[in-house]
């Protein structure tokens, strides 16, 4: 890890009370780069994800670009940095169009009008994400997988150099869980915009991630480049369950064979 990473995190604790969410994590990630965030139920992904993202008080520090996310003004940080949370960030009635206009907030004054250009980009990025049929439909009556990719679209109109999301493809069917992890890897690719992103699918991480943080209980357990990260004796120590990684097109390919037996005691449920 650098200092002088684009992303860098340097000694990153959070506390809740008196439980350590986040323990003395440390690594950077370089302009262009995904990093996929993986780690059980509770590990402390999202809480990474926010801290990063300059929405949750925190010790240590978190550059972006050789300045604290705490020291950004709040239009500021939008412009740099865009976030997509897990969806429910919308509950009030909008279309899908309203909604990814808002990204367009943090290049404006409260006087300044929608121009032509924003007007297209808006359009463009609801069509980068197949939706372009369901432009004036009501936010709140899109599918789930839906209104994700309409937070994503959102995201790439505000145009920030940081995107950040918190697992992003969890309500799409297997064709758009590709299309967007391919639009985010393009985006890091031929725009240099840095991905960091929490999933829980291995193998995608495997696919779309430069780089892979692995969590559990609030540590950092591994850092870097997916073959040494996706390690089966690792995974399986994580997870709890049997892991196997073979290599398939060059990339760890990881599958878990659980016993049958559960850990829930159904027999006060019986008749
Ligand atoms: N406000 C809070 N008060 C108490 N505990 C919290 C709070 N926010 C988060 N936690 C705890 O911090 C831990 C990490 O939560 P976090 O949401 O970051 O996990 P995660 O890795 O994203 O999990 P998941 O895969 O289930 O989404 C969990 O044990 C959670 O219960």
């Amino acid at each position: 890890m650098s200092i002088n990473s684009a992303l860098c995190i340097h000694q990153v604790s959070l506390s809740i009370g008196d439980k350590a969410i986040l323990k003395n994590i440390n690594f950077g990630v370089e302009r262009g780069e995904v990093l996929g965030v993986l780690g059980p139920n509770g590990a402390g992904k999202t809480s990474l994800l926010k801290v990063i993202a300059g929405q949750k008080r925190h010790q240590g520090v978190v550059n972006w670009c050789g300045h604290g996310v705490a020291d950004y003004s709040i239009q500021a940080l939008a412009r740099e940095i865009a976030v997509v949370n897990q969806l429910n960030d919308v509950v009030f009635s909008v279309t899908l169009k309203q909604v990814v206009r808002m990204g367009l907030l943090p290049h404006k004054t409260l006087l300044s009008r929608e121009t032509a250009t924003d007007s297209q980009r808006v359009e463009d990025a609801i069509q980068a994400v197949g939706l372009e049929g369901k432009l004036h439909q009501e936010y709140s009556s899109l599918s789930g997988g839906e209104q994700q990719r309409g937070l994503i679209a959102r995201a790439l109109v505000q145009g920030s150099p940081l995107l950040i999301l918190d697992e992003p493809v969890n309500h799409l069917d297997v064709y758009y869980q590709h299309q967007v992890l391919q639009l985010l890897h393009d985006l890091a690719r031929q725009l240099g915009v840095t991905v960091v992103m929490s999933l829980h699918d291995m193998n995608l991480a495997s696919q779309y991630c430069d780089k892979i943080a692995l969590l559990n209980s609030g540590d950092l357990i591994a850092y870097g480049e997916p073959e040494p990260v996706l390690n089966a004796d690792l995974l399986t120590r994580v997870f709890s369950i049997p892991c196997e990684v073979k290599t398939q097109n060059g990339k760890p390919h990881v599958s878990f064979t659980p016993s049958r037996k559960t850990v829930l005691d159904l027999s006060r449920w019986g008749k």
